[in-house]
């Protein structure tokens, strides 16, 4: 028996939610190409395409809108506590210890109860945008803000975040944005989220341990890595001499390579037809755009004969920046979009479910004796 390091190509679940065709380059979803909701769907439609299996009906979509308003709230003692967190703390951070936080607040019932199930879900997904809209004001010294009932979610979570109505432009870049990132079948934080549901711990923890797997930088966090890149790259002359240190000194170069896709990345590309399409004023943008534009080519000169393309989180961040977000907000923004994969693999994998615990291979030393120890 040998180990497979870390348990590429093994799989660990059935399931009708994702299907990633990493030679080709295509992702599915529940049946339907990512590239066609993104042209055609908005975030929400996809969320519960994702969670529940199919496109709703229009009174399916009303009711879900519905329920997702009725609980778009944070209660003051979850403020209270968001308010006493270091300023500086990361968003991510914020995010991953206010999920769980939210826990200690509901009853907590049989996690195979249906009714359950889909309240904790609405729940989820109605708080998470508040509490990323909400840290970024108090963060900055701002009162939170009540969601306005007129607002779509996607609408609404921009109103909350920068306390003034979207234009409609920005709406539908962050729509196209969040059903790009929804779901990517057994990626590392879906697996912590089905790892910690097949012990049947509540939702709030599930999602709470997808949020730290994600925060990672081989994971979603190398969006904010990416923009770091290139800001440090500073201008177009530096590209190659910075490449070239980074692959001498065996680094790894944010935004590139995969695990299961040996192509270009089928989100990158429809992220970077976002920024094709912009009308980018800002000078700073600008200069980073062509940054990445020139990373990219160089990059794929170094290195797709290993098969390393640019991935999600290569341009992800150029168009967050377009948007207004600030560089650390770049991961939160990922999770906002990621709990509806994460929610529809937990609720498919307990529904038929089989605690992981997986076996090692012990390689270390037997039969020591306790008053050998060195003295
Ligand atoms: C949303 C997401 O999670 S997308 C991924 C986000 N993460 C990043 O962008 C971080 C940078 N990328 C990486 O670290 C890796 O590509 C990962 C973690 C995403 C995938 O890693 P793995 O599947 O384990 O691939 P592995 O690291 O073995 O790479 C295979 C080969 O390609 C090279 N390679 C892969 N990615 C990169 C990269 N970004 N920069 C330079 N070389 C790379 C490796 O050095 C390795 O080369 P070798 O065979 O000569 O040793
Ligand atoms: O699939 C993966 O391993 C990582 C990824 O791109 C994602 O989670 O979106």
């Amino acid at each position: 028996m040998d180990i497979i390091p870390g348990l590429a190509d093994v799989p660990v679940a059935y399931t009708k939610i994702c299907l990633l065709d990493g030679k080709n380059g295509k992702l599915i979803y529940r049946g339907y190409d990512v590239e066609e909701l993104f042209e055609k769907s908005n975030y929400l439609e996809t969320a519960y395409l994702l969670i529940f299996g199919d496109l709703p009906s229009k009174a399916e979509y009303e009711n879900f809108k519905k329920d997702i308003k009725l609980h778009s709230r944070l209660k003051f003692r979850i403020i209270d506590v968001m308010k006493n967190f270091p300023e500086k703390a990361h968003p991510i951070e914020v995010l991953q210890s206010v999920v769980s936080c939210l826990g200690m607040f509901y009853k907590k019932e049989n996690v195979l109860n249906e009714d359950y199930q889909y309240l904790s879900i609405v729940k989820l997904l109605a708080k998470i945008p508040l509490i990323i809209a909400n840290w970024n004001r108090i963060r900055n010294g701002d009162n939170p803000l009540e969601p306005n009932p007129d607002f779509d979610y996607v609408e609404n979570f921009l109103y909350m975040y920068f306390g003034q109505k979207p234009t409609k432009e920005k709406v539908e870049i962050l729509e196209k944005c969040l059903i790009l990132h929804a779901e990517h079948s057994m990626n590392a934080s879906t697996f912590a989220a089905i790892v910690v549901g097949s012990t049947l711990a509540d939702p709030f923890t599930v999602i709470s341990s997808a949020i730290g797997a994600l925060s990672g930088p081989l994971h979603g966090g190398a969006n904010e890595d990416v923009i770091k890149m290139f800001k440090e790259i500073e201008s177009l002359q530096n590209v190659k001499k910075y490449i070239d240190k980074k692959l001498e000194s065996k680094k790894k170069i944010p935004g590139f390579g995969h695990r299961i896709y040996k192509t270009y990345d089928p989100r990158a590309k429809l992220l970077k037809k976002i920024l094709e399409n912009l009308e980018i004023k800002d000078e700073e943008l600008r200069n980073l755009y062509s940054i990445a534009q020139e990373v990219e080519k160089y990059v794929l000169e170094k290195l797709s004969h290993k098969d390393v393309y640019p991935n999600v989180d290569f341009y992800s961040g150029l168009v967050y920046k377009y948007l207004g977000f600030d560089e650390d907000m770049y991961t939160s923004l990922f999770a906002l979009a990621r709990v509806s994969g994460w929610l529809a693999h937990w609720k498919e994998y307990i529904t038929d479910n089989k605690l992981i615990r997986p076996t090692e291979i012990y390689i270390g030393e037997i039969d020591k004796k306790y008053n050998d120890r060195k003295v």
